[in-house]
């Protein structure tokens, strides 16, 4: 391909993702990879090259460009290479005509900026949500050691004690330490948000918003597969992923379990004021995320962010049936919206004067209300609101 249909390829793609945004339809990299399998003509250089083009367009842009062409065009500004590839030959894009509106730049749409600002996320802090995320593994305790690993690239520890950093776009899915479970790709924040939570052997420990798993997978690494570990989602597909990964991760105490919505406690009866800890993994906006999925902040409206903040308030009070007297709940977000973090947090405990917030001694983040933030400016990680009552 040339590199003016790779740009002109780049901007359908851009409609595409926007259009699907909008509509809360697939996420960029599906489209990208559906794209992709469908043309295959396109070479490994072409398929990185319009990668990079993509989603430095939707990076470049703050509110909902109205067309990948604006999009473009708004990179076009920051990126003098791009605008001579505007020439209107064979596959590329029809040349730039003179009143043509550029898409705005920014961090996030208008009132979502606004948010994040009230909550004290705003010029370096929020300009840094939009940055190239690294890539972070676990070492999975229960088969390696992060001192003896041995892995066909060189790693950095981390500030968590398992965790490493690898180059950004390693491929590690053939390597044999994954295939055999050694290691898992996870966040260091989210490693952060497993600590806080102090999993022992034997415990009895339910993680209510399993999903795929990934800090079950860490929980149960930190009970060395001793106790009760439930794993519980809403959604059904998501929840089947774990189960492959508990093999290959040599997890083995872990009980999946299926919720229905707003009658998750039917399920877990067997548990209600039993459970030594409980983890509210929320579903969240996602703010603290943007570095992966940079189009997030398009998904997002304000009636979308208010039935967040109701169901993690109600996931809050379910794990409060579920704890025992002294146990602790932990509740993590990746948002650094304080409606999904610190002021949810702070309605909860008011609702509960039985409990009360409990310190988490972890390595990295700032105080944040009655818990801790991790901010990708600050600690490099994903963004995180991690905070335990009890
Ligand atoms: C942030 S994700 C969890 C990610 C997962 N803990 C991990 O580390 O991979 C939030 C999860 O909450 C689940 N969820 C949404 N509503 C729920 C509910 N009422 N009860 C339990 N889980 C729910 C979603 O299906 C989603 O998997």
């Amino acid at each position: 391909m040339t590199p003016a249909a790779r740009v002109q390829t780049a901007i359908e793609l851009l409609d595409a993702i926007i259009a699907a945004a909008q509509a809360k339809g697939a996420p960029a990299d599906r489209i990208l990879a559906d794209w992709f399998r469908g043309h295959r003509f396109a070479g490994s250089k072409d398929r990185r090259a319009i990668r990079e083009l993509v989603y430095s367009a939707i990076r470049a842009c703050g509110p909902v460009p109205a067309t990948g062409r604006a999009a473009m065009l708004r990179l076009a500004e920051l990126d003098e290479s791009i605008a001579p590839l505007f020439d209107g030959s064979n596959y590329g894009p029809a040349a730039i005509g003179q009143s043509e509106q550029a898409a705005r730049g920014g961090v996030a749409p208008e009132w979502l900026e606004n948010r994040l600002a009230a909550s004290d996320i705003s010029g370096e802090e929020a300009a840094a949500l939009l940055d190239r995320a690294p890539l972070d593994l676990r070492v999975n305790t229960l088969k390696a050691d992060r001192a003896t690993l041995d892995l066909p690239v060189d790693a950095e520890p981390t500030a968590v004690p398992n965790g490493l950093r690898i180059a950004t776009g390693t491929s590690i899915e053939q390597w044999p330490e994954y295939r055999e479970g050694k290691v898992e790709v996870q966040d260091t924040g989210s490693q952060a948000a497993c600590l806080a939570i102090g999993a022992r052997p034997g415990e009895t420990v339910i993680d209510l918003c399993a999903g795929g798993g990934g800090k079950t997978l860490a929980l149960a690494a930190a009970m060395d597969n001793l106790g009760r570990l439930v794993a519980s989602d809403t959604d059904r597909g998501r929840l089947s992923r774990l189960t492959p990964r508990a093999e290959r991760a040599g997890a083995t105490n872990i009980e999946a379990v299926l919720l229905n919505p707003q009658q998750e406690l039917e399920a877990l009866e067997a548990h209600v004021g039993k459970a030594d800890a409980v983890l509210i993994d929320a579903p969240c906006s996602g703010t603290g995320t943007w570095r992966r999925n940079p189009e997030a902040r398009w998904r997002l409206d304000e009636k979308e962010l208010q039935r967040l903040a109701a169901t993690q308030s109600h996931l809050l009070d379910v794990a409060a049936k579920l704890v025992k007297p002294g146990g602790r709940i932990v509740y993590v977000t990746c948002s650094l919206l304080d409606e999904e973090g610190a002021g949810q947090f702070e309605a909860f405990l008011a609702r509960n004067p039985g409990l009360k917030p409990r310190e988490i001694d972890l390595p990295l983040g700032r105080e944040r209300g009655a818990g801790t933030r991790l901010t990708p400016y600050h600690d490099g990680t994903d963004g995180f609101f991690i905070a335990c009552a009890g």
